[in-house]
């Protein structure tokens, strides 16, 4: 949606977390959703996310690299079909470098996770922190498809102070240093948002995380 007479800044949304918008052009937010599109299909695709208090994720999720779920890591979808997870291309470990660089992050670990959230319309994500990674590495997520509101707090309380963002496609927000364990969240999706050529229905989040697992996980030498 470029309905604005400015373009929209660059902000930081706390110590070490900064938001820039349009960060992906049109054709590179089109290839990832496509790219999307080819690793949410079985084996190891986009799943229901159980959590242990007995209730579902309302965002379906898969994982490249290694598999994310509550509360740890592991290179099957041990909670969902138990296949192996899918590697994470060289080319993904690329982008979330030259985004953590382009957020004025330097560091020489690779990205060797990513994390796909799709949302729809009545999708939602409560505050929480990404606390199951092993590395300090700042967390790279990317939006597509439907514009939502992201909610960016502190490390120390899931409630204020927080500031609430638009998240729009192709926008991207970038959050390590004193900010890497800071409670976020997604309150909604604002359905039928989405670029009209991206054609999607919903809503994509990659976050591209460091593991400082090691080596020797899925994609690895
Ligand atoms: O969808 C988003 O913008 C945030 C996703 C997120 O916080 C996560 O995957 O941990
Ligand atoms: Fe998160």
């Amino acid at each position: 949606m470029a309905d604005e007479l400015f373009p929209r800044a660059r902000t930081d949304i706390g110590p070490g977390a900064v938001h820039l918008p349009d960060w992906l052009t049109p054709p590179a937010q089109l290839r990832l959703v496509e790219a999307c599109r080819r690793w949410a299909k079985p084996p190891a695709g986009l799943r229901l996310v159980r959590t242990p208090g007995g209730g579902t994720m309302t965002a379906r999720q898969f994982g490249l690299g290694w598999h994310w779920f509550p509360y740890g890591y592991a290179r099957e979808a041990v909670d969902g079909d138990g296949a192996p997870v899918k590697p994470m291309p060289s080319w993904l470990a690329a982008l979330g470098r030259s985004a953590a660089e382009a957020a004025g992050f330097e560091g020489e670990e690779a990205y060797d996770i990513a994390l796909v959230n799709f949302y729809d319309a009545d999708a939602r994500m409560g505050m929480h922190r990404d606390s199951d990674e092993k590395s300090g590495a700042p967390v790279v997520s990317l939006s597509l498809g439907d514009t939502c509101v992201f909610r960016f707090g502190n490390p120390r309380t899931r409630t204020k102070p927080y500031t609430d963002i638009e998240l729009r496609s192709g926008d991207l927000v970038v959050f390590g240093g004193p900010s890497r364990l800071a409670y976020h969240g997604v309150p909604r999706v604002l359905p039928g948002t989405a670029p009209p050529e991206l054609g999607l229905t919903g809503r994509l989040n990659i976050t591209l995380r460091v593991s400082g697992l090691g080596e020797d996980g899925p994609g690895g030498p």
